[in-house]
């Protein structure tokens, strides 16, 4: 009794497991198939999210049926929980939300809690906790606060069919679970080789292996990718464009990396209208060439030691979670060699090609014996067309569960994880503890209003458009991408003052947003004491850079702001007295 007490809290699987085997193991198919719908779902707006999880809600009735679902559309849209209960609506009362994954309860935003409390949901199913540190558990531990039973597969029942749609929540969020387990970013390895194993012909013409059907998928692939990457010799060979042109997901940044920098002045890659480039190089390779790509607006970003783990390592600490590797063997023996390849992504055509120096898939890996060949794991065959795909895992997802606190632990942030120094406080992305939390009364977020203030005022209807767009813009991220390409591409757009006003933007905003939430203001107010620095690499005006070489204005916004609401607690403080 106490085994079966334990392992199923839930009143009505328990009594199921008790009186009945059969009906124990209907519960968890039927648990089973909602959690791996709430994976499906998520993993509909994959690569939208990052650097956030992706995350899908289904909510089902006790008859079994589904009443409402929803997933998270992009980085500070409404939460998949919130959706899900919205499309259910009464039917949400009494009913079990299947989550893929405990949700984000990010810097005391408890959006996604509430809607599933307010809506009387009465048991929550969680196929993964959060796999980051300082978020973990605290959403599980609310809900059960708040009387709702919850769940959670792997720890308070376990089954074969669990199991599997425990993966398929771990699969779906892949690259967060690898950021918060290692520094590199989740890599994939793709490639199209005919059935003789070539990925092009000995003259190295490459277009096309694989079918029109089967370059769908990979651009599919690419719109769910933070960047795609490609060798030097790529680009010399077939010119690419590297762009998701499905219709679909956002735009990948396209990546070159080139020893040399022996690389063509005509290039579709150095056309960054609409999808931006970064070549990383060898410190101190063709300078005027440099010169050249900064001319293009390419980014060019010098490496004491060129080689794939440490553009990775560099790729981690600029966010990026996920990048796609298109190169050609060369580089991908390198990466494999590295041990930066988690998975593969084969598509194998049914042509012959020949040619004994006609190139393949990877390049030498130094091994002379067949048991030295990696074996790939959690393989799966899927045919595409003409095509056969073959994928499958070099590394395994780290498994979350040796690592989960107990109910009752405080979670406190490790200090050794990020060696930085205690007197300064580096924040850049949502998921790190003093991340930017953009939800803003008018504007959907302080993104949005600082994109739109670069057009407004100026007496163009293209530019109200903008504007406008912005607006309504999804996503601060979409808001972003608006209000940066249209700079790029129609400077005529922008206000001409617009380099004198937007640090007063940017703090009017700021102010606005620690104003309307106090539990963002209370954030602030605990780092006194610390220098804030926005830790982007890139961004030398709002952030510090890679070596402390940016101006982090934005650092410096959020100490001016920090001083103010000091001030005035202290000038409040002493009228209390005075009193
Ligand atoms: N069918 C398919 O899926 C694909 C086919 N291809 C085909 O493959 C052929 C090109 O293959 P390949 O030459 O292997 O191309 P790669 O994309 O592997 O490029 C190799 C280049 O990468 C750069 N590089 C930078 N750092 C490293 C490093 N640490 N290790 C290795 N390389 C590094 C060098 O550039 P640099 O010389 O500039 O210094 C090197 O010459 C072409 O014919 C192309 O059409 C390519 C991609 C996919
Ligand atoms: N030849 C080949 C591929 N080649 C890869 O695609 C790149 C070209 O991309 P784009 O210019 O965007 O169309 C090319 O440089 C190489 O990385 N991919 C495939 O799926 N199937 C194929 O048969």
């Amino acid at each position: 009794m106490a085994l079966s007490f334990r392992i199923c809290s839930s009143p009505l699987i328990c009594r199921a497991t008790l009186s009945n085997g059969d009906n124990g193991r209907n519960h968890h198919a039927i648990d089973a198939a909602f959690i791996r719908r709430a994976a499906d779902l998520a993993e509909m707006s994959a690569g939208l999210t990052s650097p956030h999880p992706n995350f899908g809600c289904v909510i089902a009735t006790s008859s079994g049926k589904v009443a409402g679902e929803g997933y998270l559309y992009a980085q500070g849209t409404k939460p998949a929980e919130a959706l899900a209960v919205e499309a259910a609506g009464e039917f949400s009362r009494g009913s079990t939300a299947y989550l893929n994954m405990e949700p984000g309860d990010c810097h005391g935003d408890h959006t996604a809690v509430s809607a599933l409390v307010q809506a009387g949901i009465d048991r929550v199913v969680v196929g993964i906790r959060h796999p980051l540190q300082h978020l973990r558990g605290s959403a599980i531990r609310e809900l059960r606060s708040q009387g709702i039973e919850v769940n959670v597969l792997g720890e308070d029942f376990e089954s074969k069919v669990l199991e599997e749609a425990r993966k398929s929540c771990l699969l779906v969020n892949a690259p967060l679970i690898h950021r918060a387990c290692s520094r590199v970013p989740f890599s994939v390895l793709k490639y199209a080789m005919t059935l003789d194993g070539k990925i092009a012909a000995s003259s190295g013409h490459a277009a096309w292996i694989s079918s029109k059907l089967s370059r769908t998928r990979v651009f599919e692939l690419r719109g769910g990718s933070d960047a795609v990457i490609v060798g030097g010799n790529t680009v010399r060979q077939d010119d690419p464009r590297l762009t998701a042109r499905h219709g679909q997901g956002h735009t990948p940044t396209r990546i070159v990396m080139t020893q040399s920098l022996d690389l063509p002045e005509k290039a579709n890659l150095w056309d960054v209208a609409e999808v931006s480039t970064i070549v990383v190089t060898q410190r101190g390779a063709r300078k005027s060439f440099q010169k050249f790509l900064a001319s293009k607006g390419v980014e060019v970003v010098e490496f004491d030691m060129l080689n794939p783990r440490e553009v990775m390592e560099y790729f981690h600490l600029r966010g990026y979670l996920s990048i796609l590797w298109e190169c050609g063997g060369t580089l991908a023996a390198s990466a494999i060699s590295s041990s930066v390849i988690h998975k593969v992504v084969a598509f194998v055509a049914p042509k012959i090609i020949g040619g004994s120096k006609a190139p393949s898939p990877v390049g030498d890996l130094g091994m002379v014996e067949m048991t030295q060949a990696l074996n790939l794991i959690d393989v799966c065959y899927e045919q595409v067309g003409p095509d056969m795909l073959v994928s499958g895992f070099l590394q395994p997802i780290p498994d979350l569960l040796p690592v989960i606190p107990s109910e009752d632990a405080t979670v406190e942030i490790d200090p050794s994880v990020d060696p930085f120094e205690p007197s300064i406080i580096f924040f850049y992305k949502t998921w790190d503890l003093y991340g930017k939390n953009d939800d803003y009364m008018t504007w959907s977020s302080v993104e949005h209003y600082y994109q739109a203030n670069k057009f407004v005022g100026v007496e163009n209807p293209m530019a109200h458009d903008c504007v406008e767009k912005i607006r309504t813009a999804r996503s601060p991220e979409e808001a972003a991408l608006i209000g940066r390409s249209t700079l790029r591409q129609k400077p005529e757009l922008v206000r001409n003052d617009w380099e004198d006003v937007k640090i007063e933007v940017m703090y009017k905003a700021l102010k606005c947003k620690f104003s309307t939430y106090p539990h963002l203001k209370s954030i602030l107010l605990s780092t006194v004491g610390s220098v804030l620095v926005e830790a982007s690499p890139h961004d030398l005006f709002w952030g510090g850079g890679r070596e402390g070489e940016g101006l982090n204005y934005l650092g410096r916004l959020l100490m001016q702001l920090r001083s103010e609401y000091l001030g005035e607690s202290s000038v409040s403080a002493e009228n209390t007295s005075s009193a």
